[in-house]
């Protein structure tokens, strides 16, 4: 996968637009997808005026009617476009396509009826499906290969970045004609009253959908002819991509339009296949306007018919198309996509997790704009409010995904992930409840925000947890469940807020409007945080409670290291550390000490150095083989510190977080006895190393377990290891540097002849310890440990 530079970043921005044939398409598509989002706007708002006087029921039929009419096309038409897509000359088509949807809409301010302005609308969507892969094609043909990668992304940011624009411009128009209106005496509606203000005032919206569309069929039409006609020869404008995996990651999502790179620090940004022949997102769709179809109207041209379930290639691994080859306008198919992709979906539970979390925010963030138009009427706000609310959600979730990656540093990414879900959930709960437009506005747009973050940190994550193959299904298959999710949210929520109803709840003087549109917030709240609470407790491997995480990440700071938690007596466990040479008797006595604490009814973790960790057990295999493992002092020491750290990480500190007692067999003082004293490095390098490597985390105990070196390894029955093997002198090192450390540090040091029994040396270890245990141990402890039998490892 490709590493592309941010999505709009200004260099990239520059460099494509330095051309003049793209700076004109992409001023086509700009207008193409204002007009989208207006028309949007303006359909949503024209059916609920227009069916102001019926019931509550009639009117969400007709605002969801409005919406099924502008999303639904590209959800099930879409092998229609397929049918379209090469017959005709690209440019034409685009023209024509602009042309049409600028009559179409033209046309239902003058007819002022609800059939017409579902058939209309219907009708502009057809065009757009013949608009779309038209669009894909002139683009590849305008842009030279090595730009068309960034071409396509900024033509997809975009086509989003219109949708805020498009929500404040309708508001405006929503504003003025109502000014209009109040200035010219006999303009509409009483002037300047109440009822001027809620008075559908759409049309204005709908004249400038009707504009953009044509401003934009004109400025295509003003693009350079085409090299080729359709249908006789075309570039491979896109890449030939298995319809099976479908929506590759470099293509757009329907509600975020980046797939940022797994780099943390990249904004999100679109990745395209190298060399730029990138399948032409679809920058025309916006997201909910038109855009739960935008990958269908991804035109994909293949030089042969492939079958499904195939795994898109790079564009290196791509055959070139041969000149004469007619490309093939293969659609995605939805249907098929959702059936196979789950098969491939969610290998871990991270994963799992990730997809879970994703595809119920979604529908939460559709949902709202769904019921914003029957929310602002129920607030007593116009279509003013609508525009602005619509603004919101989508400039919250635009800059959502531009910040996520920055966002909360020091925040783990799954955890960001959650919470993020957490966020939007509780503000739209809020906002379900609160009946005030201007609270409404400032929430939903917290909750596009925070939907935002959720999106593109679970994009991040999906890229960093599987392998391209798996992720390219994956990420095409989250493409389609959003896609029939968008569907069904945005044209489900005005039908739910109708079938709910409003209530006028009192009590005394006190009174409150739930309303039918503030519930389906509600509910949309609700099953996000449900969903939030469940993705937290699967993709959660933090050991650090979230709260003090999220304290941190908030304050601007690292977690506190092991030694600060250590001295802040944050760590509630118990470390112990058994120290000595080998066969000193340390595991024995770890035993031993493990089953007494028991009894006493600690929790105790016994483990020991180097190998107690799946990482530990390859660097032990590596550095106590005897054969073949030849490794510099430096190496050796730094492989100890890197189990060590493992350890630390994985087994010690979630133990003494929880409160147990660890007892470890060796620890940082091996690493200077036996890699400092032993192989002669610098005890300061070894110990800076250490500390670095376990968070300075140190012994609340060591017990030395001192014994000549030679009896210690005649108990072992000669040396056996690679370290075992070493030399006398080395091992009498060893042991003196032992003793050193101890001597240096007596308070944390418990330093035992290791030749006594084992039963003594257990209770001289008991005695000592018995201070350092968080409880007070009954004496008569000591007595039950006497008729202990020995846990042999
Ligand atoms: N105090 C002791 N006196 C005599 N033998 C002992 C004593 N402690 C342990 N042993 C024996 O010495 C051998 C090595 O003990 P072990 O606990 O494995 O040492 P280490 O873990 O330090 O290498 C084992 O056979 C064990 O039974
Ligand atoms: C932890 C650690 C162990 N070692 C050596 C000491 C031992 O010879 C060997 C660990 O082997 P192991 O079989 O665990 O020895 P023992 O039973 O005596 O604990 O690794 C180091 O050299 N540096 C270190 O930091």
């Amino acid at each position: 996968m490709s590493r592309s530079a941010p999505l709009g970043a200004p260099g990239e921005a520059r460099g494509v637009l330095s051309s003049k044939p793209f700076r004109r398409m992409w001023t086509a598509l700009s207008l193409s997808s204002l007009g989208d989002w207006l028309g949007l706007l303006a359909l949503l708002a024209l059916a609920a005026a227009l069916t102001a006087d019926a019931d509550p029921m009639t009117r969400a039929y007709a605002v969801a009617g409005a919406a099924a009419v502008k999303l639904a096309p590209p959800v099930l038409l879409s092998p229609l476009a397929g049918v379209l897509a090469d017959r005709f000359d690209r440019r034409l088509t685009m023209v024509v396509a602009d042309a049409v949807r600028a009559l179409l809409y033209l046309s239902i301010p003058l007819a002022g009826r609800l059939d017409w302005l579902l058939i209309a609308g219907f009708l502009a969507e057809i065009a757009a499906l013949a608009w779309s892969p038209a669009k894909d094609a002139a683009l590849a043909e305008l842009v030279p290969q090595r730009r068309l990668g960034q071409a396509t992304r900024l033509a997809v940011l975009t086509s989003y970045a219109t949708a805020p624009v498009a929500g404040v411009l309708f508001a405006a128009l929503a504003s003025l004609s109502w000014l209009v209106g109040a200035l010219l005496p006999g303009g509409g509606g009483p002037a300047g009253s109440a009822e001027a203000f809620l008075a559908p005032r759409t049309d204005a919206a709908l004249y400038a959908a009707a504009a953009a569309y044509m401003a934009a069929a004109l400025t295509a039409l003003a693009l350079p002819k085409p090299r080729r006609s359709a249908g006789e020869a075309a570039p491979a404008a896109a890449p030939p991509a298995a319809p099976g995996a479908a929506a590759e990651d470099e293509r757009t999502t329907p509600l975020a339009p980046a797939v940022p790179s797994s780099d943390d620090e990249a904004t999100a940004e679109l990745q395209t296949t190298e060399g730029g022949a990138a399948p032409a997102a679809d920058d025309r769709t916006a997201p909910l306007a038109t855009g739960a179809g935008a990958t269908e109207r991804t035109a994909q041209f293949a030089p042969a018919p492939q079958d499904g379930g195939g795994t898109a290639r790079t564009a290196e691994q791509r055959p070139e198309a041969p000149e004469e080859a007619v490309p093939r306008y293969r659609p995605e198919n939805l249907l098929r996509t959702l059936w196979q992709g789950g098969r491939f979906a969610g290998t871990t539970p991270l994963v799992r997790g990730l997809l879970a979390g994703m595809v119920s925010v979604f529908p939460a963030v559709a949902a709202v704009a769904g019921v914003a138009r029957l929310h602002v009427v129920s607030l007593g706000a116009g279509n003013a409010g609508f525009g602005v609310l619509f603004a919101a959600v989508f400039a919250g979730m635009a800059l959502g995904m531009l910040a996520g990656p920055r966002i909360l540093h020091h925040l783990s990414r799954p955890r960001l992930f959650a919470v993020s879900m957490g966020a939007a959930a509780v503000a739209l709960l809020a906002a379900g409840l609160i009946p005030n437009t201007v609270m409404a506005a400032v929430l939903v747009a917290l909750a596009g925000g925070a939907a935002g973050i959720t999106w593109v940190t679970g994009i991040t994550l999906v890229h960093q947890e599987l392998e391209e193959d798996i992720r390219t299904r994956t990420l095409g298959y989250l493409n389609a469940v959003a896609r029939a999710e968008l569907l069904v949210a945005v044209v489900g929520a005005p039908l739910l807020a109708a079938v709910i109803g409003d209530y006028a709840l009192g009590y005394g003087d006190l009174s409150y409007g739930f309303l039918g549109s503030g519930a389906v917030l509600l509910i949309a709240g609700l099953l996000v945080l449900a969903a939030a609470l469940a993705t937290y407790r699967r993709i959660d491997g933090g050991e650090v409670p979230l709260s003090r995480e999220l304290l941190a990440a908030l304050r601007g700071v690292p977690l506190p290291t092991a030694d600060v938690q250590q001295e802040e007596g944050r760590l509630p466990g118990t470390f112990i550390v058994l120290e000595g040479g080998e066969g000193a008797g340390k595991s024995t006595q770890a035993g031993r000490l493990s089953v007494w604490l028991r009894e006493e009814g600690f929790e105790v973790v016994t483990t020991r150095e180097p190998g107690s960790t799946k990482l530990g057990m390859r660097l032990r295999a590596m550095l106590l083989d005897r054969e073949g493992t030849e490794m510099s002092a430096r190496a050796e020491a730094l492989l100890y510190a890197a189990d060590r750290a493992e350890h630390v990480a994985s087994v010690i500190l979630p133990a003494l977080r929880r409160g147990a007692i660890v007892i470890s067999d060796r620890y940082v003082d091996s690493n200077l006895a036996y890699q400092g004293a032993g192989r002669d490095l610098a005890r300061d390098d070894i110990e800076r190393v250490n500390e670095w490597a376990t968070e300075d985390l140190s012994p609340h105990l060591t017990v030395l377990l001192d014994i000549p070196p030679e009896q210690g390894l005649a108990r072992l029955g000669g040396a056996t290891d690679r370290m075992e093997s070493e030399t006398e002198e080395f091992h009498a090192r060893v042991r003196q540097s032992f003793r050193e450390l101890a001597g240096r540090d007596p308070a944390r040091y418990l330093v035992v002849d290791a030749r006594e029994s084992a039963e003594e040396l257990t209770r001289e270890i008991q005695r000592r310890l018995r201070p350092v245990l968080p409880d007070p141990v009954p004496t008569d402890a000591e007595a039950i440990t006497g008729m202990m039998p020995t846990i042999k490892e």
